[in-house]
């Protein structure tokens, strides 16, 4: 069995396990091969489970981010009854990179509307996969895009503009309108929003507010610098603190909160969602129990193998999987670089890992022979593996 998380920056899950096919059946023609291609809940999470679901992406012409029309994919099941949001593909971090980041203003205004189209589909479920955001907004544009309205200190509180009343009442998109935000006008809300059941991938653990929380850990790679991540951890705290007056719901601390930018937090509150850990969620919905199961050997991959790998990553939930099956298949994991000490690979259960490096050799040359020297290794391991099991 063959199911790797993408290369980050390099190449497709879905790349990645075709190379290593292309090397096992050099070694071994005969191999009966299960491609499952796997992402952790964040960025490729779409195309995981349409390469599953065998039906092709559906695009909606949105905002990225920063507001700019933008294009995202999502996808609808075969029998029209799940949708899957993944945020990366609407509000995600690299459509962005092209200029300066704006960590106080970017948003999850086009996730929301993606949303929107989802339960307009008419599907009973919305798996939102998180991650890879560019943003650190709480889900307040999410929820925007599936209509809601945040409400901001009244006329009066604001200092007085040329707009007049209005003016006091905007609030801007993104973190830096959550410090303004005082009520949540729920009227306008999608009609569907509250009829389907929201479930949530999360990459991280990461609790919303605090010293592990999403401004902290994850608003520096945003472009947040000194002050912008205590003023967007003030802001995360002050929406947390509104959504529990207005739901009775409390995420500041929730394990997986921090996942976005905050995102969960809206979700979790204002529609029931439940948070699911991304690599496990993914893992069964693409059947992946049952294919570790039923495998003599399993190769996974990704770009780095280290001490996240094995903190809830795509190699941490093959590697839990297949010391529960009955077989025991090895797990091996091919990698870009392997940093982390092989006595604790095996306590996650992963057998071995072996990068694709051939020797010293700069990032951007190995980048560019990732396809052949996938293949190579995986042909390797192959002969190592059939080798074992002829003695
Ligand atoms: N083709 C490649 N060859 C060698 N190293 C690579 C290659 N692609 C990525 N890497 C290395 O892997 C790193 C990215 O790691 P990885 O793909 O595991 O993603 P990550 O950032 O750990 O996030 P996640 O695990 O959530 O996907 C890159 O910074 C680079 O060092
Ligand atoms: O989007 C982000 O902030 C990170 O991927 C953590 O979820």
């Amino acid at each position: 069995m063959i199911a790797p998380d993408s290369f980050k920056g390099s190449a497709t899950a879905d790349a990645v396990a075709r190379h290593i096919a292309d090397g096992v059946l050099a070694a071994a023609p005969d191999a009966l091969l299960t491609l499952l291609p796997m992402a952790d809940g964040g960025e490729g999470t779409l195309d995981a489970l349409l390469a599953v679901w065998g039906v092709p992406a559906r695009e909606l012409v949105t905002v990225d981010a920063i507001g700019r029309p933008h294009t995202a994919r999502y996808g609808v099941s075969a029998d029209g009854r799940v949708g899957v949001v993944e945020l990366a593909a609407a509000s995600g971090l690299p459509d962005v990179s092209d200029v300066a980041l704006q960590p106080l203003h970017a948003h999850t205004r086009g996730t929301g509307a993606v949303a929107a189209a989802v339960l307009d589909a008419g599907v009973e479920e919305v798996l939102v996969c998180l991650g890879g955001s560019a943003s650190t907004d709480g889900g307040a544009g999410l929820l925007t895009g599936l209509g809601a309205r945040l409400v901001a200190h009244e006329p009066a509180t604001v200092p007085s503009s040329t707009d007049g009343e209005l003016a006091g009442r905007v609030v801007p998109d993104g973190g830096e309108g959550l410090a303004r935000v005082v009520g949540l006008d729920l009227d306008g809300l999608h009609p569907r929003a509250r009829e389907v059941r929201w479930r949530v991938a999360v990459d991280v653990t990461n609790p919303l507010v605090g010293e592990r929380g999403a401004a902290a850990v994850f608003g520096p790679q945003k472009g947040a610098r000194g002050s912008d991540v205590a003023f967007l951890d003030a802001a995360l705290v002050r929406w947390a603190d509104l959504l529990e007056r207005e739901t009775g719901v409390r995420t500041h601390e929730l394990s997986g909160a921090g996942a976005a930018g905050g995102v969960p937090a809206a979700l979790v509150a204002v529609l029931g969602a439940e948070l699911e850990h991304g690599a496990t969620l993914v893992a069964q919905s693409i059947g992946l129990p049952a294919a570790v199961a039923d495998a003599d050997l399993v190769l996974t991959g990704e770009g780095s193998f280290d001490s996240q790998s094995v903190n809830g990553k795509v190699a941490d939930a093959i590697g839990t999987l297949a010391a529960a099956a009955p077989g025991r298949p090895p797990v091996v994991v091919l990698a870009g670089q392997v940093l982390l000490p092989a006595q604790r690979a095996r306590a996650a259960g992963v057998t071995a890992a072996f990068s694709i490096a051939p020797g010293p050799i700069d990032l951007d040359e190995l980048v560019g022979r990732t396809g052949s020297r996938l293949a190579e290794l995986a042909a390797s391991v192959m002969s190592l593996y059939l080798g074992s099991v002829r003695r």
